[in-house]
């Protein structure tokens, strides 16, 4: 790789021998224990090959940064990444009229690791159901049957006014949201719209889950509780769902494993409003899809944007998708404003979790922290006295290459 020698040497070539990340930022260092998951065997293998998923609307431009800097790293760390780009979403829609085409779920599926971006947008809105960007992010995921849905939350200090809550609400927040991902009121059957003899239209869903659903996803998330602060917070509808009904069963039955983690249980409701009013009590939240998906968005704002959360889709077996839990924002689409950071710290989540190459993922957190120091921002997070950039720009930055010829990154 051509990188000359002007280069300014902060970022990701400027990663102390004993840099750990703070408690405060410690959701990153949560191991996966007894779990099964994608996680390789550390460092075992040097050459990994990335499925990479851009998407729609802002997805190319974050998954381009978070490619760059995966690469750089890669460059320094002595891995090499063997990229392959497949198509997604909207842009597989309009190049071979289905959302998941076959050829992307098998080479997803024989990669080491996936790298999504982000899928949607208006021009897809209206296609029925099966032509939906939508359908084929929710086809992948059951395709390489990833039911662990990891979505930390933590507020990095450098961004706590870029929060719409008040400092000492948000000030140490560092939570991690367990969802379920493969099952729930996205898969259940039946589903569709019927026309009764009225002419009246319903349109209608199912929320099912087995046992055996919700076993995996508790034990998951009371593993990664016991390596966090101990507590688990089970967010369910008990009080009106049998699909949750079953879910507080269940939570309370696996909870017997494990002793050592303080259990609680939430409505929905209360927790999206405890979020908000405190959301310093809560350590690892578990909790079904639907739930999971509205109250990481919730979540995200604590730390001041939803450009800042990545996540790590597991299972059992077989590659992790590793992608931002925003979507593909068609408002602010093709315009550099997008921030990638979710993205590049979902790369770092798919180093540590996806492949075991933890000393590589830490140096893009410790990267990310840097870029954050020196005061650069997009939009999203910016406020007085800090430095407004793009989405590229910010690449630049956490690559330390900003000005110089970042097109010798290859
Ligand atoms: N995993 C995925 O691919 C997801 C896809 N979607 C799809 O994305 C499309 C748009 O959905 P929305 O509900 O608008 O959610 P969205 O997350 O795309 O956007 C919500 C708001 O946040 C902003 N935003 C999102 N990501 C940002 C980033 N990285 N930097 C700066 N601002 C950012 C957007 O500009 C917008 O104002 C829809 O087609 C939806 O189905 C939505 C959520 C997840
Ligand atoms: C676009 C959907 C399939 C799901 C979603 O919003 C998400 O996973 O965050
Ligand atoms: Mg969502």
């Amino acid at each position: 790789m051509a990188v000359s020698l002007q280069f300014n040497f902060k970022a990701l070539r400027s990663l102390p021998q004993d840099f750990h990340l703070s408690p405060r930022n410690r959701s990153f260092k949560f191991g996966l224990g007894l779990v099964k998951c994608s996680a390789a065997s550390p460092t075992s293998k040097r050459s990994y090959s990335i499925t990479l998923l851009p998407g729609d609307g802002i997805g190319p431009e974050v998954t381009t940064v978070a490619k760059n800097v995966l690469d750089f790293t890669g460059s320094l760390e002595g891995i090499k990444f063997n990229f392959r780009e497949m198509l997604l979403g909207g842009a597989a829609l309009d190049e071979t009229g289905v959302p998941l085409p076959d050829e992307t779920l098998s080479v997803a599926k024989q990669s080491d690791a996936i790298l999504l971006g982000a899928i949607g947008g208006y021009k897809w809105d209206k296609n029925e159901k099966r032509l939906k960007p939508e359908t084929g992010l929710l086809q992948l995921r059951e395709g390489l049957k990833v039911y662990a849905n990891l979505r930390p939350a933590i507020v990095f200090p450098q961004l706590m006014d870029a929060s719409t809550l008040k400092r000492e609400i948000v000030d140490g927040v560092d939570l991690v949201v367990v969802r379920e991902l493969t099952g729930g009121i996205y898969f259940g059957k039946p589903r569709g719209f019927s026309t009764d003899e009225n002419g009246e239209e319903s349109g209608f869903n199912t929320e099912i889950y087995t046992t055996h659903q919700i076993d995996c996803i508790t034990r998951f998330a009371f593993e990664i509780a016991q390596k966090r602060r101990g507590k688990l917070c089970s967010v369910d509808k008990a009080n009106v769902l049998e699909a949750s009904m079953l879910w507080r069963r269940r939570v309370l039955a696996i909870a017997e494993e494990y002793p050592d983690v303080e259990l609680s249980h939430m409505y929905v409701d209360n927790a999206s409003m405890q979020l908000v009013r405190y959301p310093k009590q809560f350590d690892t939240i578990v909790t079904n899809n639907i739930f999971g998906d509205i109250l990481s968005d919730e979540a995200a704002m604590i730390t001041g944007s939803i450009g800042m959360l990545p996540s790590a889709s597991l299972a059992d077996l077989g590659p992790g998708i590793f992608e931002p839990i925003h979507g593909s924002a068609p408002d602010i689409a093709g315009q550099d404003k997008a921030n990638p950071f979710a993205t590049v710290l979902s790369a770092a989540m798919l180093l540590k979790y996806g492949l075991g190459e933890e000393k590589a993922a830490e140096r893009i957190d410790y990267a990310v922290l840097d870029t954050l120091n020196r005061g650069f921002r997009t939009a999203d997070i910016y406020s007085a006295g800090t430095k407004l950039v793009g989405c590229k720009q910010i690449g630049e930055e956490i690559m330390g290459l900003f000005g110089s010829a970042v097109g010798a990154v290859t």
